[in-house]
C-alpha cells in the first residue's frame, strides 16, 4: 500500500511517517528530502535561489516520480503539497491519505524551535506573527486537507491509534 501523510508544517508528517513505516514494514520517503536529494540543495536554498513557483513544480514532478517508483511506501508530503498542481488528486487516486489535523497553537509551539529551516516561516519576527501566518495558511489549505479520507487530531496521532484506524479502514473497504 501507499500511505500518504498530509497536513500543516509541524503536524508531524515526517516524524509519524517514519514510525508508521517501521510499524508496517514499508519503505519511508519524505517528499522534501527527495526534492533535496535530486536538487542537491536544501529546500531553503531552492526557495531563495529559484522561488516558490519553481519549488512547487519540482514538488509536483517528484511526487509523480515517487508514485510510479514506489508501489509500497509511507510518504510524508510537504505542508503545501496537496494544494498545488492537482497533487491531491494524484494522492487520492494512488493511495490512502491521512490528514494530521493539529491545532494552530500546538503547531506554533512546535515550530518556534524549528521555523528557521522552513523558508515560508523563517522570516517571521515573533511567535504571534508565526501563529497568525499559520492561521492564514490553514484557512487557505483547509479545503484541500479536508478531502483526505482519514484524519487524526493531535491526541490520536500516535502510531498505535493510526494503526487501529488503518485496520478498521481496510476491514471496511
Ligand atoms: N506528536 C508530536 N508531539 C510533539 N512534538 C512533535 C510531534 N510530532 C512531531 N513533533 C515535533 O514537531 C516538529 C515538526 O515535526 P515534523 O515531523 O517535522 O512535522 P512536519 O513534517 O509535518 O512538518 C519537530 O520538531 C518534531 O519533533
Ligand atoms: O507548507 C509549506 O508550504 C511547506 C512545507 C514544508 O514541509 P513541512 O510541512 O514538512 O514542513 C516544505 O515542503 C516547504 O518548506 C513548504
Ligand atoms: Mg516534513
Amino acid at each position: 500500500m501507499r500511505l500518504y501523510l498530509i497536513g500543516m508544517p509541524g503536524a508531524g508528517k515526517t516524524t509519524l511517517g517514519r514510525a508508521l513505516a517501521v510499524a508496517n514494514e514499508l519503505p519511508f520517503l519524505d517528499l522534501d528530502e527527495e526534492i533535496v536529494r535530486r536538487e542537491q540543495r536544501s529546500v531553503s536554498e531552492i526557495f531563495a535561489q529559484e522561488g516558490e513557483e519553481y519549488f512547487r513544480q519540482r514538488e509536483a514532478d517528484v511526487l509523480r516520480d515517487v508514485v510510479v517508483e514506489y508501489p509500497r511506501v509511507v510518504l510524508a508530503t510537504g505542508g503545501g503539497t496537496p494544494c498545488y498542481h492537482y497533487n491531491l488528486d494524484v494522492l487520492l487516486a494512488t493511495g490512502l491519505t491521512l490528514y494530521l489535523a493539529v491545532p494552530v497553537p500546538e503547531l506554533t509551539r512546535r515550530l518556534l524551535a524549528a521555523a528557521a529551516t522552513r523558508p515560508l516561516l523563517a522570516t517571521l519576527p515573533n511567535a504571534e506573527a508565526l501563529q497568525n501566518r499559520l492561521y492564514e495558511t490553514l484557512a487557505a489549505r483547509q479545503r484541500f486537507y479536508d478531502r483526505a479520507p482519514l484524519r487524526c487530531t493531535a491526541p490520536t496521532c500516535s502510531v498505535e491509534a493510526v494503526q487501529q484506524m488503518l485496520a478498521r479502514y481496510q476491514a471496511s473497504a
